[in-house]
């Protein structure tokens, strides 16, 4: 573990402090080049954007250009440790927006705790970005966030612990399901965690046939049920249950499914042992899980078990997801990501886990092999097909829902635009 320590802060430190910079993408070497990129030459994009916003997508960086947002008052499952210290989560995201998607990121981090100063100050951002990622917010305050910045924004906004989420854990409870043999509309699900990522992949799992009834949800005081009185909310009321039902002890008494996004260690050898036959338990709270991997499938040979971690089998976890989601909304245009965009999305993860798996992914793993099966649930986030797959899925349903003001005409082009994208991260021959 020390070493670990070590490693890490080393990697966040050197060679230069943190883990993303600005590169320009014209050259800038002669007095020519400077005519052009600074004055007098920028005045003419200036006009033609004035003229014409749409332009803007034409002269500037702004439509892959995507804002990662935070205050701070949820970091993973570490809880409120504020603005600054949330910067080295943001930054990571920005790396993987790049590395994965080719998405440029500004990191912003927002000292502020008001939901109505944050929505005014990422309104007013709106002429910087093509799209907004907004980043470890606490529950309740990030529906709110997020609804009204859907609401008064023309570009996509996507809080990433909710939908993010909800996608890749949807994309992996469809394939458990069919890996054991159980339907959507029978299994009773626990939720540990009733917060963003808690309730969006609970409203994900209700519209993939779970039945309300069947579906408990906890958070730090306990099951949430009818009549509770405190540490209640009106998303926490949607999934109150009419039950006597108080612990997660007791809501774990035969359960098919236990989802986890509150906090580490938090579920008991004895309540794994406690559930049905093949259990599937999703530990999602990073960094650690509510149960380790170790501990988990010592416990129990049928378990599906899968962590948000990138050290142990099936990584539940939104890296998955934001990349590629934003490349293909940037890429249409798109003014909003729909619920029809996030269903693609998860579709296009859960049928890609059934390909069989490149050598390049397997290499990326230390030559591990992958195939379809309770240890490989959901694709590995060093797949390239990812990109084409989830993208692509996405631009289309949005282009069917009415929501892209730049609707791909040649499939293949795009198709092939996106494989140059990942050609900047692996060579050809690795990707062929
Ligand atoms: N793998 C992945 O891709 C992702 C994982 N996560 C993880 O999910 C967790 C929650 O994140 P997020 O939803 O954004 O955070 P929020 O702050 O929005 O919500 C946290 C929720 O967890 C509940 N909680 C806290 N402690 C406990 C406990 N001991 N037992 C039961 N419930 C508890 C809180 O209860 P209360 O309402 O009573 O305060 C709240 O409902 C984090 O660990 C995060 O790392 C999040 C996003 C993606
Ligand atoms: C992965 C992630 O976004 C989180 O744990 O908050
Ligand atoms: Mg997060």
């Amino acid at each position: 573990m020390e070493r670990f320590k070590k490693d890490v802060l080393n990697y966040h430190c050197t060679p230069v402090a943190g883990k993303i910079q600005v590169m320009p993408t014209k050259p800038c070497q002669t007095a020519d080049d400077l005519s052009m990129a600074y004055t007098p030459g920028v005045a003419l994009p200036v006009q033609e954007i004035a003229a014409d916003p749409s332009t803007a997508r034409l002269h500037t960086s702004r439509q892959n250009l995507v804002a990662v947002i935070s205050n701070g008052t949820a970091i993973l499952g570490l809880g409120n440790l504020g603005a600054l210290a949330s910067k080295p989560v943001m930054e990571g995201k920005g790396v993987l927006f790049k590395r994965f998607a080719d998405v440029d990121v500004f990191d912003i981090e927002l000292n502020t705790e008001d939901p109505k100063k944050l929505i005014d100050i990422v309104k007013i951002m709106e002429p910087t970005f093509g799209g907004v990622n907004l980043e470890d917010i606490k529950a309740p305050e990030c529906f709110e966030i997020e609804e009204t910045l859907i609401d008064i924004c023309n570009i996509p906004v996507f809080h990433d612990d909710q939908h993010g989420t909800a996608i890749i854990c949807a994309a992996g409870l469809v394939n458990a399901l069919e890996i054991t043999g159980k339907k959507a509309e029978e299994i009773k699900v626990v939720f540990n965690g009733a917060g963003a990522a808690g309730i969006s992949c609970a409203k994900l799992f209700i519209s993939l046939g779970v039945k309300y009834e069947n579906l408990a949800m906890c958070d730090s005081r306990g099951v949430i049920y009818k009549g509770r009185a405190k540490g209640m909310n009106k998303y926490k009321e949607i999934f109150a249950l009419d039950t006597d039902l108080r612990t997660l002890e007791d809501a774990m008494k035969g359960s098919d499914v236990f989802i986890g996004v509150s906090q580490k260690d938090v579920v008991t050898r004895e309540m794994l042992l406690s559930m049905a036959k093949d259990p599937i338990v999703f530990a999602m709270a990073n960094p650690d899980p509510e149960i380790s991997y170790a501990l988990a499938t010592a416990t129990r040979d049928d378990v599906i078990m899968a962590t948000g971690r990138s050290d142990f089998p099936n990584q539940i976890n939104n890296v998955l997801g934001f990349p590629y989601i934003f490349r293909g909304a940037l890429d249409v245009g798109a003014t909003k990501i729909s619920e029809g965009m996030k269903l693609a999305a998860a579709k296009a993860l859960a049928a890609l886990a059934k390909e069989p798996v490149p050598q390049v992914v397997k290499d990326a793993y230390n030559g591990r092999e992958f195939s379809f099966g309770k240890n490989y649930i959901v694709p590995k986030p060093f797949d390239p097909r990812v990109i084409e797959w989830e993208s692509v899925a996405v631009a289309k349903a949005a282009i069917e829902e009415g929501l892209a003001t730049n609707p791909i005409k040649d499939w293949d082009a795009y198709a092939s635009s996106l494989r140059a994208r990942m050609e900047k991260f692996w060579c050809r021959s690795e990707l062929n």
